[in-house]
């Protein structure tokens, strides 16, 4: 039986003091799962997957992820934490002074991986996102989809445990949306990533199998 990655008891989230965003919430989420978070405009999903990477701590309750909790985590172990995680999310833009290859090998370079790998999988990633030959393009010479897909180059090019994903299809034409939707199933199906969207609609081409989780009045639902 596979573990839990993403542990939450009794958890509550709030921006300012008494103004629960998120709260009485128990839901576990297990590893190599596909999971879309979903809810009304202003429910709290971003603030949820916020927690999930340590942005926002829990005023009550536990959460861990892959057993660490993150109550009162350390930077520094936060910072080791971020290693398997991968983001997208509309904050953590691209560079824009750095070109595409340099863009998706930041975080392999910060891993610490030798220049002839960083390179290898920097050129199967952007393959992947279709954008060979967009090297060496500046994120602002690239159309919303074309940034977009170079981010979710950049979330996986670590190979995460855990992909944590805000609206990642928001605004894109229906090529890109299918090129990213691909990635996250591949990366769910062949390497056993746990995938972790936010969205407004669970698109209808997945083909792997997933859980829902509802918000709603502040409550975290597992409603499939
Ligand atoms: N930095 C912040 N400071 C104070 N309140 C915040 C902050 N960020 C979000 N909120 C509040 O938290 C609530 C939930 O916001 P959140 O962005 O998590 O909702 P959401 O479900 O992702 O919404 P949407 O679907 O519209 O993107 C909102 O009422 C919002 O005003």
């Amino acid at each position: 039986m596979s573990k839990n990655v993403i542990v939450a008891k009794d958890l509550y989230l709030e921006y300012k003091k008494d103004t629960p965003i998120i709260k009485d919430s128990t839901f576990s989420i297990k590893s190599g799962s596909f999971v879309f978070i979903t809810g009304p405009s202003g429910s709290g999903k971003s603030t949820l997957l916020k927690s999930f990477y340590g942005e926002l701590k829990p005023k009550q309750g536990i959460l861990q992820i892959g057993g660490v909790s993150l109550n009162d985590i350390s930077t520094s172990k936060l910072a080791f934490l971020r290693k398997y995680l991968g983001i997208i999310f509309q904050d953590y833009k691209l560079i824009e002074e750095w070109t595409v290859k340099k863009n998706v090998m930041l975080p392999l370079l910060i891993a610490g991986y030798s220049k002839n790998v960083c390179e290898a999988q920097t050129a199967r990633l952007l393959r992947h996102v279709h954008l060979t030959g967009k090297e060496n393009y500046y994120p602002p010479e690239l159309s919303g989809g074309e940034q977009q897909r170079v981010a979710m180059a950049r979330a996986l090019a670590h190979n995460p445990v855990i992909i944590l994903a805000d609206e990642p299809t928001g605004n894109l034409d229906e090529y890109s949306s299918r090129v990213i939707w691909g990635l996250l199933e591949s990366a769910n199906e062949q390497l056993g990533t746990t995938v972790v969207v936010v969205t407004h609609s669970i698109p209808t081409s997945l083909k792997v199998p997933f859980k829902h989780f509802y918000i709603e009045d502040g409550k975290v639902y597992e409603i499939s």
